[in-house]
């Protein structure tokens, strides 16, 4: 056992063995060296001004006591936020995912102002007028109000359109009536809403002049600001305990019949004048469901980032823990040196490279389409709708399931809370659910591609993203299959092309023997959902790979190699994953699937030397990774011991309980 300042053997045999250069694919994760050096700065004015660690870890609270550490924290972290962090990054960037990341040492489960910063202050910047925003941003940022985003009902969460609370416009006053007309409207899920805020963003049904105009934001004060009471007619509390999110307040709140001035709501896209006119202003009626589109791309990136998070405790663990023998009497091998632990890691570090460089894509697209709609148009929204719901979909469903296989490779210790990746774990998967669910998600990038199909069937042009679809369609025929990265791109394109063509064939044949389009449409959607997984499939295939080239253009020759085998590895290993649609859609044989399987596992070898190179490449720091098994020291038995101490159960030898029950039951018997 290493001392408590050394850092362990293997790790350091490990770090040797490392033939390329750390920092410059930090470099290249962060999106360059600027980059890097603001990162460490933001990091070190968010924990050197006193990142409030436990002293008692926080699943060993009870629930009250963990909101009131967790609110605790998160007033010291706003206090950083606001006095020192906004003005490295400047007010336009709050959000960046650099700030957000820093949150993760104070909090090992999730903030109670998450949903503040991460939805209520976008919904103002997004949805209000610049006169709304005037009133609500500075207060908002300043957190002198703080903010929930409540869409979300007892009855309904995907589907929008059938919310039930009513928001009804009363010319004689100027004000709005919120009312929760069922049990099933009461708004149910929304963070931070449950203790902590005193305003929140209420997504209702607008009725003025007797219409119903449909779904529209509401900005609504709940709580008395001075002594946090809740307002009369209003009724709010918390959702009580669930999977992860256990410190984030989840809330429900009903309305009877309260009353909010006109003003309140949010107008940039639709307006109720005095007179109770409603008038129209945005061009798409979708805008409204803008403040959706901006998380559904954030969270690309919290996909990969907590999954490099898993991976790096995982794979450092790996190092250090030995297991068993390979010939009879000699020393126990690093688990990492299975091929099977490798098979289980090293896709989940090529994962987190290729989430990382399509949300940084994928985030270029969002500014572009943002700026074309500041000009008006609103052409390229539908696309990116398309591209966001699919690429949330996919990359938080495959970041829950590498992170548990990260578990799964920690055998036993993967399992405690201090390794932090059951917190990883159930952070993840509510990702996979909110903010529109995984399969609801998919079904609406499949509508896109069915009408880019028609297009390219009707030779008009379609968007760059589906701009395959022209070649597929023209070809008609299995895709020659060769095997380079290239090769791998376009047998994923031709699979998405066959599968959509397939959709569309069987809608056809489904409304010739009688269906309407909706049974249609509803009968196929199995098929509608792998279609638009293979779509999205090829896209990430393709960004990442394109992506890394471009790169790593300037790299020094062991960057480039060892990027190289990472990219090559996720592309086989994917085209191993789909060979059924690789034998069905493209000209692949049996024995070209032995190569790939023959490629596959050499590249494991390739990368093994490297392995604790690349995870400590994501450069994170102790402080965010909270784990016993992860640190950059792998004092993996120690940490798990000093966690013990920790314990309040360890606190007096016998337990009070032992008197009280366990005593008189042992002698009950007699
Ligand atoms: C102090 C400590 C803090 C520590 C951190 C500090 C860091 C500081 C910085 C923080 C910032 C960074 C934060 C990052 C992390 C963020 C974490 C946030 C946590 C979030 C928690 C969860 C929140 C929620 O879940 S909110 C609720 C979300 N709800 C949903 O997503 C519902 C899903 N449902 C839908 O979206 C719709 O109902 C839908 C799309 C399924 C169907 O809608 P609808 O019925 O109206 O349409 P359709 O009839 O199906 O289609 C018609 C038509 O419209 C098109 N369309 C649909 N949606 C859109 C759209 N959004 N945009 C554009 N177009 C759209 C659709 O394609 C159709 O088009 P057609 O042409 O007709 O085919
Ligand atoms: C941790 C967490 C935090 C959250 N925070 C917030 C918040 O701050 N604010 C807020 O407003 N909401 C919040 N939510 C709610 C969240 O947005 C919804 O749970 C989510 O949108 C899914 O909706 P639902 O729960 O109604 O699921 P449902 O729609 O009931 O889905 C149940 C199942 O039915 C399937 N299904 C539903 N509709 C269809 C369809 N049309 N076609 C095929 N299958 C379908 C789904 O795929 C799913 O498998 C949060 C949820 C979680 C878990």
């Amino acid at each position: 056992m290493s001392s408590k300042k050394e850092i362990n053997e293997d790790l350091v045999n490990e770090r040797r063995k490392c033939n390329f250069n750390i920092q410059e694919v930090t470099h290249i994760i962060d999106g360059g060296v600027e980059n890097t050096l603001q990162r460490k700065k933001i990091e070190d004015v968010a924990l050197n001004g006193g990142a409030s660690l436990d002293d008692v870890p926080e699943e060993c609270m009870n629930l009250r006591e963990r909101y009131e550490n967790a609110l605790r924290k998160s007033c010291v972290y706003a206090n950083i936020l606001r006095n020192e962090l906004l003005e490295i990054t400047g007010i336009e960037n709050f959000g960046t995912p650099v700030i957000r990341r820093t949150g993760d040492a104070f909090f090992k489960d999730i903030s109670p102002f998450m949903l503040h910063l991460g939805m209520f202050v976008p919904t103002i910047m997004g949805q209000c007028t610049a006169e709304q925003q005037g009133i609500w941003l500075p207060k908002a940022l300043d957190m002198q109000i703080i903010g929930a985003y409540a869409q979300t009902e007892l009855g309904h969460g995907t589907f929008i359109r059938g919310l039930e609370t009513t928001a009804t416009y009363d010319p004689k006053t100027k004000e709005f009536i919120l009312y929760s007309p069922t049990i099933t409207s009461y708004k149910w899920w929304a963070g931070g809403l449950g203790r902590t805020a005193n305003h929140c963003i209420v997504v209702a049904q607008l009725y003025t002049q007797g219409k119903c105009h449909g779904v529209h934001p509401f900005i609504v004060q709940i709580r008395d600001l001075d002594t946090h009471m809740p307002l009369p007619g209003i009724k709010v509390g918390e959702i009580g305990p669930r999977m992860g999110f256990n410190t984030a307040d989840n809330g429900f709140l009903g309305f009877n019949h309260f009353r909010i001035p006109r003003m309140n709501m949010m107008m940039k896209n639709a307006q109720v004048l005095e007179d109770g006119t409603y008038v129209k202003v945005a061009r798409h009626g979708k805008l409204t469901y803008g403040t959706m589109v901006f998380v559904r791309v954030t969270l690309v990136n919290e996909a990969s980032f907590n999954l490099s998070k898993a991976v790096t405790i995982a794979v450092r663990y790996s190092a250090v823990r030995r297991q068993s023998e390979l010939r009879p009497g000699s020393a126990e091998p690093q688990i990492l040196d299975y091929p099977t632990q490798q098979h289980k890691l090293f896709i989940c570090i090529a994962t987190a490279h290729a989430f990382q460089l399509t949300a940084n894509w994928l985030w270029h697209t969002f500014t572009v389409v943002q700026a074309e709609m500041r000009k008006g148009n609103i052409d390229t929204l539908p696309e990116l709708h398309a591209l966001s719901s699919c690429l949330k979909a996919v990359s938080t469903s495959d970041a829950a399931a590498c992170i548990e296989q990260c578990r799964f490779a920690c055998g036993g210790h993967g399992y405690m809370m201090s390794s932090n990746l059951p917190y990883l774990y159930s952070f993840v998967a509510a990702t996979r659910t909110y903010e529109g669910d995984y399969t609801v998600l998919l079904l609406q990038t499949a509508r896109y591609l069915v009408k880019a199909w028609e297009q390219a069937e009707a030779k008009k042009i379609v968007t760059p993203t589906v701009a395959y679809l022209n070649r597929c369609f023209d070809t008609n025929e299995k895709v020659a299959w060769t095997n380079s990265p290239e090769g791998i791109i376009k047998s994923f394109q031709a699979i998405a092309a066959g599968k959509i063509s397939l959709c569309v064939k069987n809608i056809r044949q489904r409304i010739k023997t009688g269906m309407d389009y909706e049974d249609a449409w509803l009968m196929t959607t199995v098929q509608l959902v792998s279609a638009a997984e293979a779509h999205c499939r090829s896209m990430i295939l393709d960004t990442y790979w394109n992506e890394m080239q471009r790169l790593t253009k300037t790299s020094s020759d062991n960057v480039k190699m060892v990027l190289y085998q990472l990219t090559t590895l996720y592309l086989v290993y994917w085209a191993l994953e789909k060979s059924g649609d690789l034998l069905r859609y493209t000209s692949i044989t049996e024995g070209d699937i032995d190569l790939l399987q023959k490629e596959y596992e050499d590249l494991l070898v390739k990368i093994r030397p490297n392995a604790v190179g690349l995870v400590d490449a994501f450069d994170l720091r102790d402080e965010i990774l909270r784990s016993t098994l992860g640190s950059y020291d792998g004092r993996v038995y120690e940490r798990l011991m000093e966690e013990v101490q920790k314990n309040p159960l360890n606190k007096v030898p016998v337990d009070p309980s032992f008197q009280k029950y366990l005593k008189p039951f042992m002698k009950s018997k007699i």
